[in-house]
């Protein structure tokens, strides 16, 4: 890999680190957590991550550049085959990986998958037990997943702990990451949280409520972007964003009832906004229809998935 930054300290520590593990386990959670800033979206919903995004920690002398993934499932549609090849991408060229788990469940097939393919990597592996708090029974649960390497001979860490308290265990486990990094200059400038740009960030956070608040098969029928960010002298962010669904029919379901929903999901997105900027921002929410756009790979493209 090639330096990204000219401006790198000499003597430097830096590289690559996936976060993968199957749907809904925390790892958007624990990249966030590492960073101390929101850089991707999560809810509760599974397969909320679909692009691999990267949040980056810098101190004087490591870097890391942290790859969240899109959990990793049997996909059923276009959508899904490209959110399983972020993560096939994601570990080609690393130097260590994350595999995060639920500590409140048993493994299952879909960990098993993940197992399968990061066994036999070359690489320093950090085995995380998340959801600490919620497990009735963590330290067996460990163990059951510990069971799924069995035979793997690079070095591999296991902590359990809560992403969502983000507590010293995290910092901990952040500190065990950057001992292993490769000498190698910083890829990114010391200050960057994240490799994606305002837009994309913003229209993540819009993903992010929009999924939270529709239902049933709604959330994953939709995809957004934001088409204009301005600011105004008196430091209003000004964003013009869109949701953009499958069928006509689902506009209407995404609007609500004299457009309540529509409202809450700008109002919920509006106010994340503000916080993470520290500033007021003008959220502006329309909802247009690119017919079967989870299947065409035109307006995959067209909406960042490529
Ligand atoms: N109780 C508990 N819940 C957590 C913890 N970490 C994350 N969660 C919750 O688990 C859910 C999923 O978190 P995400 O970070 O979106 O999970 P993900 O693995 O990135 O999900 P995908 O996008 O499906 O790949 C959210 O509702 C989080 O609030 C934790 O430490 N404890």
């Amino acid at each position: 890999m090639t330096s990204l930054n000219p401006d790198s300290p000499s003597d430097t520590r830096a590289g690559f680190v996936a976060i993968v593990g199957k749907p809904n386990v925390g790892k958007s959670t624990l990249l966030n957590a590492f960073l101390n800033t929101k850089v991707a979206p999560t809810s509760h919903r599974p397969q909320t991550t679909r692009r691999g995004v990267r949040g980056i920690f810098s101190d004087g002398t490591h870097q890391v550049v942290f790859v969240d993934t899109p959990g990793v499932h049997k996909p059923k549609d276009a959508l899904g085959k490209y959110m399983n090849n972020e993560v096939s991408t994601a570990l080609s060229d690393i130097d260590a990986m994350i595999w995060v788990v639920d500590l409140r469940h048993p493994p299952t097939d879909e960990d098993r998958l993940v197992a399968r393919q990061i066994r036999d990597l070359p690489k320093p592996l950090f085995l995380v037990g998340n959801k600490q708090d919620a497990a009735k029974y963590p330290e067996e649960a460990i163990g059951l997943y510990e069971a799924l390497l069995e035979g793997r001979e690079a070095d591999t860490t296991v902590t359990s702990l809560s992403a969502q308290k983000n507590d010293a265990k995290v910092t901990a486990l952040r500190a065990q990451i950057l001992d292993v990094l490769p000498e190698n200059p910083f890829f990114f400038p010391q200050g960057s949280a994240s490799d994606q740009s305002r837009e994309q960030w913003a229209a993540e956070i819009v993903r992010e409520q929009a999924m939270m608040k529709l239902r049933d098969e709604l959330p994953y029928a939709v995809a957004t972007r934001v088409n204009r960010w301005t600011e105004r002298d008196d430091g209003l962010q000004r964003i013009e964003a869109e949701i953009v669904v499958e069928k006509a029919a689902h506009k209407g379901m995404v609007i609500g009832a004299g457009g309540k929903q529509l409202r809450e999901i700008g109002t919920a997105a509006r106010k994340q906004l503000e916080t993470l900027l520290n500033a007021k921002v003008f959220l502006g929410l329309e909802v247009v229809v690119i017919p079967g756009w989870r299947e065409d790979p035109e307006a995959l493209r067209e909406l960042g998935y490529e």
